[in-house]
């Protein structure tokens, strides 16, 4: 039989899959909880526990009961975890100010956790939609447009009191302009020159949000006013790497590529153009989507699992998810 080199059958695809020793050596991309972030609801008060009904087995739960939660994941060797509030309508204004609130429910839990946990890694939200009375990530004017530079002022507030309560990273997720550069400058004259930044440079105005804005409770008051005058369209590609490459120079540690799955061809030009550590945010609507198909039975683990591969084989080197703690322990078995 005459054999052409490098084609069938001197090459056959099936040898190298046949068996488990060899599909495990020539596997590409390994998935570990070193790469799981994650992201966690903090209300206030005392053994206190919410469900989120759009997110199954996600809980607001109030800070004694979180302090546990961040045990159990650092245990399981989650390296850091990202810091959500639920403030109470009280706490809610037209110019955000509890966001700044040293004695805050963030400020204070940062404090509790680095206490109980100093090896977990904080990162803390900055955007000011948990505190706005119209669920919008900043200030607006009368016509209810979101202003830049007014928001960003607050921000770099914001940011100092989350850094002076020990966060270890930053993580400004509310696309305003020139916020990076504003809060490195802050940081620097406080001598906080540790403090990491992780930008989410690349955030879309997704619909794929909405179960977060019921579990903090900004949906009702965000009504039908959408965020697309400053979360990017999902139709945009180059602007990505445009935003990715503004933050850089600003002083970002990180980007951000948000959401993660129908956005796994921007992770991957974001990574090969710059190099740089790039995180994904596996959304709340993607773990909704994942875990009602999972309750039905239509869907198994697997394939949360096979998404959370997938992201990381796009080229991230971190993934913020839901599924975090369950992956976890699936990957330590
Ligand atoms: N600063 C807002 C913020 N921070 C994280 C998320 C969404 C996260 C998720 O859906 O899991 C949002 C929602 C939004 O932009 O309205
Ligand atoms: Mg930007």
């Amino acid at each position: 039989m005459q054999i052409t080199p490098r084609q069938f059958p001197a090459t056959r695809m099936r040898r190298m899959r046949a068996d488990d020793f060899s599909r495990r050596l020539m596997q590409e991309t390994h998935l570990s909880v070193n790469d799981l972030l994650v992201p966690l609801f903090v209300q206030e008060g005392q053994q206190q526990r919410t469900p989120v009904p759009s997110m199954p087995g996600v809980e607001r739960l109030s800070l004694d009961l979180l302090v546990q939660e961040a045990r159990e994941l650092a245990a399981l060797g989650i390296p850091a975890i990202a810091l959500f509030p639920v403030v109470d309508a009280a706490g809610k204004t037209d110019l955000a100010e509890e966001a700044y609130n040293p004695n805050g429910l963030v400020q204070r839990s940062i404090k509790a956790f680095k206490d109980a946990v100093p090896q977990l890694g904080i990162i803390t939200d900055i955007a000011l939609d948990p505190y706005t009375s119209h669920g919008q990530d900043g200030i607006i004017d009368e016509q209810g447009y979101v202003l830049n530079d007014r928001t960003v002022e607050t921000l770099v507030k914001q940011a100092l009191s989350h850094a002076e309560a020990g966060a270890d990273v930053l993580a400004p997720s509310d696309m305003m302009d020139g916020r990076i550069g504003a809060i490195r400058q802050v940081l620097e004259q406080e001598g906080l020159v540790n403090t990491r930044i992780l930008s989410y440079a690349a955030k879309y105005a997704s619909a794929y949000y909405g179960p977060f804005r019921d579990a903090v409770g900004s949906a009702a008051n965000l009504g039908k006013s959408g965020k697309q005058s400053y979360q990017m369209d999902p139709a945009n590609s180059d602007e990505a790497l445009h935003e990715v490459a503004l933050d850089l120079a600003e002083g970002a540690d990180m980007v951000m590529v948000k959401p993660g799955m129908p956005y796994l061809d921007i992770v991957q030009r974001v990574k090969s153009q710059f190099g740089v550590p790039t995180l994904v945010y596996q959304v709340s609507g993607e773990y909704a989507m994942h875990m009602a198909a999972i309750e039905k039975g239509w869907l198994t683990e697997a394939a949360m699992m096979e998404a959370l591969v997938c992201i990381k084989r796009a080229g991230c080197d971190g993934i913020l998810t839901y599924f975090g703690k369950r992956a976890a322990q699936l990957l330590n078995q």
